[in-house]
């Protein structure tokens, strides 16, 4: 068992964003752009195709991330006539009770199912669901806290019937569940959304449900937000690695720039070509164990101490008074979620605090309007038209390629030579 969360089995997540423990991989051995999403589409039209050496190194450098952040990897077997599978978030979906096989569907991607039933089986990990109404893939799922998901539906990768199923098993476990309809050209949540920590996520105003983003605010989640152009790059498509990191693509300069200014650590390979499959960090991992939330949150932060004192000088037990004003509509506006003490933050997370948070930089707008071309007028035109711009060669990497085998990996990997783990910078918070 998971400690700290009754129900949880021993592989399990209950978050997008406690310390993650276990990962899994498929190694890009027959990694190939195929023409099942827009971004990929528009590579492949340009005439381009994804250097294997390029993937090896670039794959290599997300491996190399994991290992600075202590996580374990873990294989799939890759197969020949799945191009696609390197995208392991996609063919199952880890809860808390345990993995979920997914129900893929484009034709190229749905065997994947058979090396993901054969993972869990050689892991001992019981299978807890078969997703078989509709379409769901993993991409579309994110598990925002504990007792909170998040399904996206564009009808071609997940559709209604496969998020109700999924959200129907949720929900019989007492879990609120929220259905985010997309636009199919976005083909997952991910690509638009993904979290940050317990309080901040990474979206795409433009393109995300507004009653999703006002959700989002009235759950206490504040949002970095991003341009089409970051979109069609996959910038939003970042991993939580819990304790405040995350691993973000090298080439989403702006993006990991907004995102140190939080306080967030980014660790940022390089995924250029990977990336121009229509997938990135996101994309290419699904998490087999996190921390429980409430777990990860006292192992990074301290334990509860009511006569401790935030930066701003408020003690716990006032912040808690605070917190229950806020609930009931009177929230001093001079405070934010950041202001308070770490334990009052969770307390407010698990007594949902649904007043939208109330500093100016909860919503932090750092994102150019879509350059004002006139083929950008509308968010879809922004995204075509970004999507066929002539795509940037791929940039030589520095880290070596290193063995690997199936199950978990403890052998440490090579150093790399460029620094992968930069310290976050404080400054530059948007926050009047
Ligand atoms: N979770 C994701 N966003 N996965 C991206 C998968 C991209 C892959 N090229 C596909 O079209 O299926």
């Amino acid at each position: 068992m998971v400690e700290g969360v009754s129900g949880m089995s021993t592989w399990g997540v209950d978050s997008e964003t406690g310390v993650l423990r276990d990962v899994l991989l498929c190694p890009p051995d027959n990694y190939d752009w195929l023409p099942l999403n827009a971004v990929a589409r528009a590579n492949i039209a340009s005439g381009a195709r994804p250097d294997p050496q390029a993937v090896r190194r670039e794959f290599r450098e997300l491996e190399d991330a994991l290992e600075g952040a202590g996580v374990r990897r873990h294989y799939l077997t890759p197969e020949p006539h799945l191009g696609y599978q390197v995208y392991a978030r996609d063919s199952s979906q880890m809860t808390p009770w345990g993995p979920m096989v997914t129900h893929m569907f484009k034709p190229e991607r749905q065997g994947e199912y058979a090396p993901v039933i054969h993972f869990y089986q050689a892991l001992g990990c019981p299978i807890w669901r078969y997703a078989n109404h509709g379409h769901v893939e993993g991409g579309d799922i994110a598990i925002i806290r504990p007792g909170l998901l998040a399904i996206g539906h564009t009808g071609t990768r997940t559709d209604l019937d496969g998020a109700r199923q999924l959200a129907g098993w949720f929900a019989a476990e007492g879990w609120e569940v929220r259905l985010v309809p997309l636009d199919e050209h976005f083909l997952h949540l991910d690509v638009v959304f993904c979290m940050v920590n317990d309080r901040l996520a990474v979206g795409c105003t433009q393109v995300l449900d507004p009653d999703f983003v006002a959700w989002l605010s009235g759950h206490g989640i504040a949002l970095l937000d991003t341009s089409y152009r970051e979109v069609m790059d996959l910038s939003c498509n970042l991993l939580a690695l819990g304790n405040d990191r995350v691993i973000s693509a090298l080439h989403s300069a702006r993006l990991n720039a907004a995102l140190r200014a939080e306080g967030i650590t980014v660790l940022d390979p390089d995924l250029r070509v990977i990336t121009r499959g229509g997938g990135g960090a996101h994309c290419l991992t699904m998490p087999l164990r996190r921390d429980a939330a409430q777990k990860s949150f006292e192992g990074t932060r301290s334990a509860p101490d009511p006569r401790r004192r935030s930066r701003s000088g408020e003690s716990v037990a006032r912040t808690r008074r605070l917190i229950r004003a806020g609930e009931a509509g009177a929230v001093n506006q001079s405070l934010t979620w950041r202001d308070l003490p770490a334990t009052a933050r969770w307390a407010s997370t698990r007594a949902p605090f649904r007043k939208p948070a109330p500093c100016a930089r909860v919503l932090v707008s750092t994102s150019a309007p879509p350059t004002a071309s006139p083929p950008c007028a509308t968010p879809m035109d922004a995204w075509r038209c970004c999507a066929t711009r002539p795509a940037r060669s791929s940039a030589p990497s520095s880290a070596s390629g290193a063995a690997r085998a199936g199950g978990p990996c403890t052998r440490p990997g090579p150093r790399p030579s460029r620094p992968i783990w930069r310290s976050p910078s404080r400054t530059g918070s948007s926050c009047p």
